[in-house]
């Protein structure tokens, strides 16, 4: 079975109202061109370096116009549509977000969130430092989705660095794993390929990973870039798209006959096996 998978590669701003209608045309593209399931990259909604500003447009899942729409638009266009991410106001004391992940039905129903677990609380460089953590909250619940393609494991993002979130997903089932991303141009540049061809290859894994790309238009808060390079590696590990560095709808068939052959060939998935830790 071939499946026609839609990458979106979006170059976000902080003003949730002007993106998604950009995400809505190119998520049309894509289906035009035939994709059955599309992928939106991280923080679809808002991309923002302020919590401040964060708080005063971000929403409670159920008042989310992104969500809401995407998922009309799924609907009305006959797709599975993962929304990479949302960022969404929750009910904590703390006043932390949600960095949430969505796979929505052709019907238009949630078929599953996943909140991020691992959070992005790193100094990049002198200059640039991430603290994810000030404001999300992180979540504690990997997921795993059926559809007719293939058994989903979600991720988002930093998460890619924590291999064996992935060995459970695929131990438990998953076929393909999401991994919708903003990476940071520095890291992206080091290790993105690297660690999704790994995590493909280790698990024997088809990895979609949509992903933010440019110079963001950020009105409120310091400047933003990420990496972009979305995309897709079949379970052999090679790399069927990389979609460089502009926005747009990207395309690619996944021949999901794959997975067997690739776990045929490299059984590593059945050969885990349990051990002690001598430290000498
Ligand atoms: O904060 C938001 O608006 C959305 N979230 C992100 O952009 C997150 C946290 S700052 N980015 C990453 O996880 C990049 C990871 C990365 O670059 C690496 O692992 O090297």
């Amino acid at each position: 079975m071939t499946l026609r998978a839609g990458l979106i590669q979006l170059n976000s701003s902080d003003d949730p109202v002007a993106n998604l209608p950009r995400t809505q045309g190119l998520i049309a593209q894509a289906v035009g061109q035939g994709a059955k399931f599309v992928a939106t990259p991280e923080v679809t909604n808002v991309l923002s370096t302020s919590r401040s500003h964060q708080k005063s447009v971000l929403q409670h899942e159920e008042q989310d116009q992104t969500l809401a729409t995407l998922r009309k638009q799924a609907a009305d266009l006959g797709i599975w549509l993962l929304i990479g991410s949302i960022g969404l106001l929750t009910e904590d004391t703390d006043g932390r977000f949600a960095n949430r992940s969505f796979l929505i039905d052709p019907q238009g129903k949630i078929k599953a969130r996943y909140d991020k677990i691992h959070m992005f609380d790193v100094q990049v460089t002198e200059s640039e430092t991430y603290r994810e953590s000030d404001g999300y909250r992180p979540g504690e619940t990997a997921t795993l989705a059926e559809t007719p393609f293939g058994t989903v494991g979600m991720s988002i993002c930093y998460d890619m660095r924590f291999p064996h979130l992935y060995r459970q997903l695929a131990q438990a089932g998953a076929t393909i794993l999401t991994a919708p991303a903003a990476f940071s141009p520095v890291t992206g540049a080091a290790h993105w390929h690297s660690l999704l061809r790994a995590r493909a290859i280790e698990n024997g894994c088809f990895v979609i990973a949509p992903a933010q790309t440019g110079d963001h238009d950020i009105r409120k808060g310091k400047p933003r870039s990420t990496y972009g390079h979305s995309l897709v590696v079949d379970p052999w590990g090679e790399v069927l798209l990389d979609a460089g560095a502009e926005e747009g709808a990207y395309v690619v068939d996944l021949d999901l006959g794959q997975v067997e052959v690739a776990r045929k060939r490299v059984p590593s998935l059945s050969h885990d096996r349990p051990f002690r830790l001598d430290r000498g």
